[in-house]
């Protein structure tokens, strides 16, 4: 799938695993001097969900805006399907097949929850004289609209102003957002943040739900979210990755336990 190939300091990296969907390689990034990523070197798998975890500043954002390429790396590089996208501006990385969901809210408060779907499912077509958009198809993507809206819960809420909606809910509509595009891989940034253990509950099961038939890597600060949704983990450490592999090896790794887990791992 993927050759051999040079990284930036000149080593030999060698290809991925055959069902690596998705490849960091020796990626650094630096800001001004400081080194946010520090050499990392991951594969996330076809069809897993993977979670990136760490203590606060250990680099989990700025690795997640690498992926996805809403920053540049310093160097390095990042593979999808073994085609290089770290050099493709963020939204042809989308068409290549990989999503984000953002921290910060990405709805339109003023719009209806469908609407904001419509929006976002019309975004890959900017053609100017696609402006009126025909009758049929803005029937064929309302029926999309609603099928988004079914997939993460929403189904009882299109016409619902989106600044109405529960914290909870807009992460569900964040996430229909990021499905718009219909990503092989959808990167999902704390889903859970700010969430009672009601909305986590509900969180845990969309993602269930959206990571099948597709690969979901999620940054996560919730120890037993990570508990229940992920195949494997990556831990960061001063931007570097401390341990990657299935959550029950790493949960068991004594630099983890010392750097990160601490007591949780012993529970
Ligand atoms: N744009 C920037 N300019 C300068 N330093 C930055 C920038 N972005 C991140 N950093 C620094 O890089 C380090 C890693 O930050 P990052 O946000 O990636 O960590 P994180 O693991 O996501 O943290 P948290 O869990 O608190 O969200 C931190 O020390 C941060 O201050």
């Amino acid at each position: 799938m993927t050759s051999p190939s040079s990284s930036a300091h000149g080593a030999a990296v060698p290809p991925a695993a055959l069902d690596t969907i998705l490849e960091a390689r020796h990626l650094v990034k630096e800001f001004r001097g400081f080194r946010a990523t520090n050499d990392v070197t991951l594969g996330i798998r076809e069809g897993e969900i993977h979670a990136i975890i760490g203590p606060n500043g250990a680099g989990k954002t700025t690795l997640f805006n690498l992926l996805s390429g809403f920053l540049k790396p310093t160097s390095g590089e990042v593979r999808l399907s073994g085609e290089r996208i770290d050099t493709l501006p963020p939204h042809q990385i989308v068409r290549r097949g990989l999503s984000r969901s953002f921290q910060i809210s990405s709805v339109f408060p003023t719009m209806t929850v469908r609407e904001n779907v419509l929006v976002a499912l019309q975004s890959p077509t900017p053609l100017p004289h696609q402006f009126w958009t025909p009758l049929s198809r803005l029937d064929s993507l309302n029926d999309q609209a609603d099928r988004i809206l079914t997939d993460v819960g929403l189904a009882d809420a299109p016409t619902r102003l989106a600044a109405d909606l529960s914290h909870g809910e807009k992460r569900q509509l964040e996430i229909g957002i990021s499905l718009t595009q219909n990503p092989k891989v959808l990167l999902l940034d704390e889903p859970t943040s700010g969430m009672g253990s009601e909305g986590v509950a509900r969180v845990i099961d969309l993602v269930r739900q959206v990571a099948r038939g597709r690969t979901v890597v999620l940054v996560e600060h919730n120890m037993s979210v990570v508990a229940e949704l992920a195949n494997r983990i990556t831990v960061l450490q001063y931007g570097s990755v401390l341990a990657s592999g299935v959550y029950d090896d790493v949960r068991r790794d004594p630099r983890v336990i010392e750097a990160y887990l601490g007591d949780e791992a012993h529970a």
